[in-house]
């Protein structure tokens, strides 16, 4: 199906020449511990890239970094053309980086609908006080916020769920709508963080599937953290590995499996 893009909502259209996403030499230290040493990598417009480690490699360090949760002490991150460190942290959404949790961070007692909503907050223009007056144009931007959020609800096959409280529903139901939520910013960069957590096999095989049809639907680009190997390789374009902080590997789903570094991380972490 084909969503429709309105005025109020719409990114503005992404340059299109270099990578989406630059990561270049990121250090970050907690105390005596580097969570991240030099980590350098790109993320190319449209693509869907795995970033694979051990427990502990630094993965939800780079995330939070990228969200400006963290700060690094060292290193760029380039975001669509732009030094994120000089952009304020409450700009990321604005910005176009949409993002899932390792932790549902849902509000329980809220519909999926109202959840898919909330999304929205930061691609809408008009101000708190100028819906509090009614201002002219809020009525119009909240009718387009209502249809993007019915359309997405669609989209995800939440229709049957859609006004249910998102306490009542399975877990695997509740991911769906924290991706509702990520996807209604109408983002061009979507982190998703350990979406497989917690699903069953089936539900890791529809993830799979559902991951390629919002790359397509929505021309964005996926960056994954996933513990899952089987869904990181299939679903990935590029695969980027980590172990205790630094880059290790980088390249297709085949070049990462056989890298001996990499087998030599996991092997040492189920050891
Ligand atoms: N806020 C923090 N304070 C102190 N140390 C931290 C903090 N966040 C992460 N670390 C440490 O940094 C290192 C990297 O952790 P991180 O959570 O980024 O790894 P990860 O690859 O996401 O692991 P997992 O797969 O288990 O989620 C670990 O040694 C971790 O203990």
């Amino acid at each position: 199906m084909q969503l429709r893009q309105d005025s109020h909502t719409v990114p503005p259209p992404a340059p299109a020449a270099g990578p989406l996403l630059s990561v270049r030499k990121l250090r970050v230290r907690f105390g005596g511990i580097t969570a991240l040493d030099d980590v350098s990598f790109d993320v190319a417009r449209g693509q869907i890239a795995g970033l694979i480690g051990p427990n502990g490699a630094g993965k939800t360090t780079l995330f939070n970094c990228l969200s400006r949760l963290y700060a690094y002490e060292q290193g760029a991150i380039t975001f669509d053309g732009q030094p994120l460190e000089k952009l304020p942290r409450h700009r990321m959404a604005a910005l176009g980086m949409g993002r899932t949790f390792q932790n549902l961070a849902l509000f329980a007692s809220m519909s999926v609908l109202d959840n898919i909503k909330v999304g929205q907050h930061a691609r809408t223009r008009k101000g708190f006080l100028a819906h509090a007056l009614r201002l002219p144009g809020v009525a119009a931007e909240e009718e387009a916020c209502s249809q993007r959020a019915a359309e997405l609800v669609r989209f995800l096959g939440l229709e049957q769920v859609a006004r249910k409280p998102v306490a009542d529903l399975p877990f695997g139901t509740r991911k769906r709508v924290e991706l509702g939520r990520a996807l209604a910013s109408a983002p061009t960069l979507l982190l998703l963080d350990e979406p497989a957590a917690g699903l069953n096999h089936e539900e890791v095989g529809a993830l799979g599937d559902l991951i390629r049809a919002i790359r397509d639907q929505f021309q964005l680009t996926v960056l994954l953290v996933e513990h899952h190997m089987g869904l990181v390789m299939s679903v990935s374009d590029h695969v980027v590995a980590l172990n205790f902080g630094r880059r290790i590997a980088e390249g297709t789903p085949a070049e990462v499996q056989r890298d001996p570094e990499v087998i030599q991380a996991y092997l040492g972490a189920e050891a």
